[in-house]
């Protein structure tokens, strides 16, 4: 019979599958390397600018929000590769909407990062 796991173990076992999930993310997508490289510019540029506590956590949670549907867009297309990897006009919509959902927090992000930093440089 196989040994229960504690409630502890079993939870720190799944924070390292998460870990190592979005290190695969950093490793293999070429938009999480963009992301990765916007987040570290607006970092310098919240200290730079020395922006308030509000603005650095509208920072973060805008960068957090683009990631994490950059994450699930990733895994929604490894889904849809795997269950078909033929062409599939559903395959392409269900493709599209998940990238849409990028597109949208991104889009939101932006303009964040325009209402934080734009009256601090004009
Ligand atoms: N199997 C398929 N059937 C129909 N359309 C597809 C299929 N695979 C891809 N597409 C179309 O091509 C687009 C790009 O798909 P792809 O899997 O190459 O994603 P991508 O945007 O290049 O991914 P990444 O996030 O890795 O850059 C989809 O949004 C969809 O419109």
């Amino acid at each position: 019979m196989q040994k229960k796991e504690s409630f502890l173990v079993n939870r720190l076992k799944s924070i390292g599958y998460a870990f190592k999930g979005a290190l695969y993310l950093i490793k293999t997508e070429a938009s999480i390397k963009i992301q990765v490289c916007i987040t570290l510019m607006v970092t310098i540029a919240g200290f730079f600018f020395n922006i308030s506590a509000t603005e650095w956590a509208l920072q973060c949670f805008a960068i957090a929000l683009v990631m994490a549907t950059e994450g699930v867009n990733t895994a929604i297309e490894a889904v849809a590769d795997f269950i078909h990897p033929e062409h599939h006009q559903k395959i392409g919509i269900i493709k599209d909407v998940a990238a849409g959902a990028v597109f949208i927090a991104a889009f939101f992000a932006t303009i964040i990062g325009g209402i934080i930093y734009l009256p601090k440089i004009l």
